[in-house]
């Protein structure tokens, strides 16, 4: 018998994807498929991403195409497809023409993959991660949404920057919907476990948090062309690795609640382990009055989302 590698397909092989697929290979994770709709446009940031496997020694093959058939038993498929948003513009501006994308291309991935886990990354991220689940019939642990790592990672670093301590040394939490009501939770956040409010005054705190929740706005109104990439794509394939290495890492996703926190059946970033089984337990944590209802109101701006949404 021979051993297979893994397969990871990255859809979208635009600014988050092309980068999703070199973190994916230089981290040896799999071979990886790197599918779009452009002509010529996957194949070349493939055989590019080959030219460097000598340089930077990853061993991965990598394949740039226009054809789902490629993408064949993949085992994890990252969804990058979709409009980025412009300055000015709210990520649920993307809502009806990311629908259409995000439809086709789960409609192929389902039909090809049928046992993939699923990782949308498109936005307004809640609402896709919901059409995914739909158009795929796939269950609910098999798909999930990537926002909190990337929402995690910013209030982290904005912690490190703002104490002028490692990055390795902070950790943070970010609940609710990838959108301007997003959570995140000082209380949850620490530095070396010493919580933040020990060690930062509310009202810098309080500044962090805004940053935090316009950590995308902030990045698009430098770029004024497109939106963040390095840490999303980034965020995409740490939840990959959790998964196809079986890590069983507590992460923030956008995971489908359904008693769980309340929630009444829609996908929100909620603390998961992620492991072999994809979306393996959602960690219900304790949330003082203010925060359960941060979270709610950030849980009504998804519903309210997804009920515009006709498939
Ligand atoms: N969840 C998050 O935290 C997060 C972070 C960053 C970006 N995003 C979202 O990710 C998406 C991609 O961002 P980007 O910066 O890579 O944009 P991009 O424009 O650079 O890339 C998008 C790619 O999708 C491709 N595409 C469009 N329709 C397709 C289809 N039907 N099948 C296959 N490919 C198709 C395009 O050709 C393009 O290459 C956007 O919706 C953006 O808002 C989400
Ligand atoms: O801000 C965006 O539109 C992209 C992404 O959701 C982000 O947070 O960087």
């Amino acid at each position: 018998m021979r051993l297979k590698r893994k397969k990871i397909t990255v859809v979208g092989a635009g600014f988050v994807g092309a980068t999703a697929a070199h973190w994916a290979a230089a981290k040896e994770l799999g071979d990886v498929c790197l599918i779009d709709i452009i002509e010529g446009m996957p194949q070349g940031k493939a055989l590019d991403l080959m030219q460097a496997s000598p340089v930077e020694g990853f061993d991965a093959q990598i394949v740039g195409t226009n054809d789902y058939k490629d993408t064949a038993d993949s085992d994890v498929v990252i969804i990058t497809a979709g409009l980025p948003r412009k300055p000015g513009m709210s990520r649920d501006d993307l809502l009806f023409k990311n629908t259409d994308i995000v439809k086709t291309v789960t409609e192929n991935i389902a039909k090809h993959s049928p046992n993939a886990y699923l990782i949308i990354v498109s936005n307004p991220l809640d609402a896709m991660v919901y059409v995914a689940h739909k158009v795929s019939g796939f269950p609910t642990h098999r798909v999930m949404g990537m926002a909190g790592v990337l929402d995690a990672a910013r209030f982290r670093a904005f912690i490190a920057m703002e104490l002028n301590v490692s990055v390795e040394d902070v950790t943070a939490f970010v609940l609710g919907g990838h959108g301007d009501t997003m959570v995140p939770l000082p209380r949850y956040s620490t530095v070396a476990g010493i919580p933040l409010p020990d060690l930062l005054p509310p009202e810098r705190i309080q500044a962090l948090v805004e940053r935090t929740r316009n950590g995308g706005a902030e990045i698009v109104n430098l770029l004024k062309t497109g939106s963040a990439f390095f840490a999303p794509s980034a965020s995409a394939v740490s939840m990959a690795e959790s998964i196809l290495k079986d890590k069983k890492r507590i992460m923030p996703c956008a995971a489908y609640c359904d008693k769980e926190y309340g929630v009444g059946g829609y996908f929100v970033g909620v603390p998961v382990k992620l492991g072999a089984g994809g979306v393996e337990q959602v960690i219900e944590i304790t949330l003082l009055p203010e925060e359960k209802a941060a979270f709610q109101k950030s849980v009504d701006a998804v519903k309210s989302l997804v009920q515009k949404i006709q498939l």
